[in-house]
């Protein structure tokens, strides 16, 4: 039976794709973005592989090794003897843990397969610092000396500016302590803020890290587990490489307790046992792949045999420029022996020219920062003078202590500006015996005050308080008993203390006002109100 027409047209159906169910397209993707808002840095990564079995003794269940000893002490490897740790603060006689008694616990950082991070402070020095503690407790003599190892490697590396630097370590009831410089965030949790990174960001951050590994390679050393989680961004914006619980010494000669780091990272040769420098090289790489792209590393399938076999997917690395994409082949080389080496990388001309950029640019943000620190310091001291000028508590009348009733105080001035502005060094001081900076504090200020308080001068009476003047507020009951030529704007200069009333007599403590203070003070005890209020009266007459 003839099949009647289709009304589209035999020509149109056949141009209809045939549609792919969206499930298959995703489960045959080998890569995928990153998903936002999701930190790992809490996600506790794969314990390493236990090489020391925990020596249980069923003959000695509960004997106690020395080193399982309870006092906290040091585990550097440069003074082995000396295990004292120099803490001032620390009291043996307590039970605290040295930790504690030391450190300030501020927040949890993060946490890994060997322990939680903390920033802290130190009670001592008030700096801040992380503070990395072992999360279980050391299952025997192996075991410690497995975890002591990262201390030591960490503490024999040399201090580097793209290097976590190492401050000390000690270890206390069978757990050990990291104390190390304090970085804002890792780099992993920093590309999950950011999104892909900005490719100048990317090739500066690659500088540093290659910095920071030629520091570790040029010394016969193999970090092992370069990944963002174990790499810090310093406060100044730099790539430091931190977490050296894997690295290998190669001049040791000893790799029988090497480890493979994060298999997201790892280089493929690793699977045959071939731990060379050339596994940082390709880690390095496939992290800058990932910041870049902002591209979830395969933990394993098919994406994680092609990243492996020299291909990078090309709907992720299509918005990079080529010369990033040329130096993550070189990275990504599967061959560990035709992979670029630190050195090779560095004198690229591309890096070469990053280097000398962003040298520039850490050293003018560096000058920049202490100008702004120099331009605060300046802010803060006029701020702290425009404060003494403004309140006469705390600078003018303190100057005044020295101040005698034999002063020749000029009653113009004394009439034009109360008397705070006409501190001791007005009266005392020769212009000669001033150094230029007391020249400058006073005569600024004071010339300042006398020239303001001139130009005003004939308001001042009729103003209940010219700023800070010395105009004392507590009267002595001559005054204040009613001196019938008194011009009546007197009264809202002499702030009466009820106090003052009856305190006639000389030397009598007055309890507020600015007299008040003159008074406690006792060198002033020879002080004569009645002369200076004579000298008020005076100027309130005229
Ligand atoms: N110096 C530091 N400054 C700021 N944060 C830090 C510092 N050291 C560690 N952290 C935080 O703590 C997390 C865990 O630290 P680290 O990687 O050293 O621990 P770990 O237990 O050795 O981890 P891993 O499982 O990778 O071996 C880091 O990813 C980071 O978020
Ligand atoms: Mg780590
Ligand atoms: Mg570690």
């Amino acid at each position: 039976m003839p099949i009647p027409p289709d009304t589209i047209g035999e020509s149109q159906l056949s141009r209809t794709p045939i549609p792919i169910p969206a499930f298959f397209q995703e489960a045959e993707q080998p890569f995928s973005l990153k998903k936002r808002g999701r930190s790992l840095c809490y996600t506790v990564p794969p314990r390493p592989p236990g090489k020391f079995g925990q020596s249980v003794s069923r003959i000695f269940p509960n004997r106690h090794e020395s080193w399982s000893q309870p006092r906290p002490r040091s585990v550097s490897s440069k003074d082995p003897e000396n295990n004292q740790l120099r803490s001032q603060l620390y009291d043996e006689s307590k039970q605290e843990l040295y930790f504690d008694q030391c450190f300030h616990k501020i927040c949890k950082l993060g946490m890994g397969s060997f322990g939680e991070v903390y920033k802290v402070r130190n009670k001592e020095d008030g700096k801040l610092y992380a503070v990395k503690c072992s999360m279980e407790h050391f299952r025997g003599e192996l075991d410690r000396h497995r975890k002591l190892q990262e201390a030591q490697k960490h503490e024999r590396l040399e201090k580097h500016p793209n290097c976590v630097e190492f401050v000390q370590a000690w270890e206390e009831r069978r757990k050990l302590y990291i104390q190390t410089e304090l970085c804002c965030l890792n780099l992993q949790q920093y590309s999950e803020e950011a999104g892909p990174l900005p490719e100048a960001q990317v090739w500066g951050f690659l500088c540093d890290l290659l910095q920071g590994l030629k520091h570790l390679h040029d010394r016969g050393l193999v970090h092992m587990d370069v990944k963002p989680a174990n790499i810090f961004i310093s406060q100044q914006d730099t790539c430091k490489l931190g977490d050296f619980g894997l690295m290998l010494e190669l001049d040791r000669g000893d790799l029988s307790e090497a480890q493979e780091g994060d298999p997201k990272y790892m280089a493929p040769e690793l699977l045959d046992g071939e731990y060379t420098k050339a596994a940082d090289v390709f880690s390095l790489g496939l992290t800058i792949l990932e910041i870049s792209c902002n591209m979830e590393l395969p933990k394993g399938g098919e994406g994680w045999q092609q990243l492996r076999q020299r291909y990078l997917p090309l709907e992720f690395t299509a918005g990079l420029s080529t010369e990033l994409v040329e130096v993550l082949k070189v990275m990504l080389e599967p061959n560990p022996r035709k992979r670029a080496t630190v050195d090779q990388l560095l004198s690229l001309l591309v890096l070469r020219k990053v280097q000398r950029w962003r040298r520039v640019m850490l050293a003018s943000r560096a000058g920049l920062s202490r100008v702004l620190s120099l331009f605060q310091l300046l802010i803060c001291l006029l701020c702290s003078l425009w404060h003494r000028l403004c309140d006469p508590t705390l600078g003018f009348l303190r100057s005044r202590r020295a101040f005698t009733p034999s002063s020749p105080v000029p009653s113009s001035i004394s009439s034009g500006c109360e008397d705070d502005s006409l501190g001791d060094e007005v009266f005392e001081m020769s212009p000669q015996s001033l150094t230029p900076i007391a020249m400058h504090r006073n005569y600024t200020y004071h010339g300042e005050q006398v020239s303001l308080c001139m130009l005003h001068s004939p308001d001042i009476d009729s103003r209940p308080s010219v700023g800070n003047t010395s105009t004392p507020r507590n009267v002595s009951p001559q005054f204040t008993g009613g001196s019938s030529s008194r011009s009546p704007d007197v009264s809202h200069i002499s702030r009466v203390s009820p106090v003052s009333h009856n305190s006639s007599s000389p030397g009598t403590r007055l309890s507020s006002g600015f007299l008040g203070e003159d008074f406690e003070c006792g060198q002033r005890s020879a002080f004569e109100p009645k002369n200076l209020l004579s000298m008020f009266e005076e100027v309130s007459l005229q």
